[in-house]
C-alpha cells in the first residue's frame, strides 16, 4: 500500500520579510511523527502554518504525495487530507461542543452525523457538556473540545500546534494514545510541544528549530 510522504526541502519561513529559520530539511513517511522543538518566538507555529499552507515560505518547498491519485504536487491546504489544530481552539463562544464540531468538520469538507459528534464527546468525558455554549467552559474542556477533531476526521496529515496545552495528565495520555494510533495506522503527525508528550510505541523525531 502507497504510504503518505511530506518533504521539507530547505524551507525558511518568517513573519514579513524577517527569517525565522531557514535550511530546513525534513522528510516524513506514513507512520512516523516528529516533535517540533524550540523557545519561544522560534518559528513553530509559523512553520506549521506554512506546512498547512496559511502562508507562503520565504524559500524552499513543501510537497505532500498523497497515499490517494492526487498530483504530487498538489497543494497542502487539501482539506480532506489535512487535520490542523492550533494554538487557538476555533471554537465559536456562543455555540455548543457539539455545534463546534460541526463546523469545524465541514470547515474540512467532512459532513459527520451528531450522533457520531455526541458520540466522541461521550467518549471523551464530555457527554454533559456537549450543548453548554463552549464560552462556559474551563480552559481544558475547550482544548478537549477543539482536540475531538481528532477522532472524528480521518486526514493522514496531523499539524498538532501544543496541542496538550491546559489538558489535565488523563487527558493527555488520551491524546497521546490517540496521536499514536493514528501514526501507527500509516499517518503522519507533526506537533509542537513544550512538555514531554510520550507517544506509546511510535518513534518521534525531534526537530529544533535554530534562529537564523
Ligand atoms: N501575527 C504576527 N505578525 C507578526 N509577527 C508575528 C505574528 N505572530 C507571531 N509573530 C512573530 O513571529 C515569531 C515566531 O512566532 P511563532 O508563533 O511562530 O513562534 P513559536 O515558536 O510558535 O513560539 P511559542 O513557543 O511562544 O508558541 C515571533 O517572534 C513572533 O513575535
Amino acid at each position: 500500500m502507497t504510504r503518505p510522504r511530506l518533504g521539507i526541502r530547505n524551507l525558511s519561513c518568517g513573519r514579513g520579510e524577517r527569517a525565522l529559520f531557514a535550511g530546513l530539511d525534513i522528510a516524513l513517511v506514513g507512520g512516523e511523527a516528529a516533535r517540533i522543538l524550540g523557545e519561544n518566538g522560534a518559528g513553530k507555529t509559523t512553520l506549521l502554518r506554512t506546512l498547512s499552507g496559511l502562508q507562503q515560505p520565504l524559500s524552499g518547498e513543501v510537497i505532500w504525495e498523497s497515499a490517494s491519485d492526487r498530483p504530487a504536487d498538489d497543494a497542502l491546504l487539501l482539506k480532506d487530507e489535512l487535520c490542523f489544530v492550533g494554538h487557538d481552539n476555533a471554537l465559536n463562544a456562543a455555540l455548543t461542543p457539539v455545534e463546534n464540531l460541526d463546523v469545524l468538520m465541514r470547515l474540512c469538507g467532512r459532513r459527520v452525523p451528531e450522533k457520531r459528534i455526541r458520540a466522541t464527546l461521550a467518549d471523551l468525558g464530555l457527554k454533559r457538556l456537549a450543548h453548554r455554549p463552549c464560552g462556559r467552559l474551563s480552559a481544558g474542556q475547550k482544548r478537549r473540545v477543539s482536540l475531538a477533531r481528532l477522532w472524528l476526521t480521518d486526514a493522514p496529515l496531523w499539524l498538532l500546534d501544543e496541542p496538550a496545552s491546559a489538558l489535565d495528565v488523563e487527558s493527555r495520555a488520551v491524546l497521546c494514545a490517540r496521536i499514536a494510533t493514528h501514526v501507527s495506522a500509516g499517518g503522519i503527525a507533526v506537533f509542537t510541544t513544550h512538555e514531554a508528550l510520550t507517544l506509546p510505541d511510535v518513534p518521534v523525531r525531534s526537530i529544533e528549530l535554530s534562529p537564523c
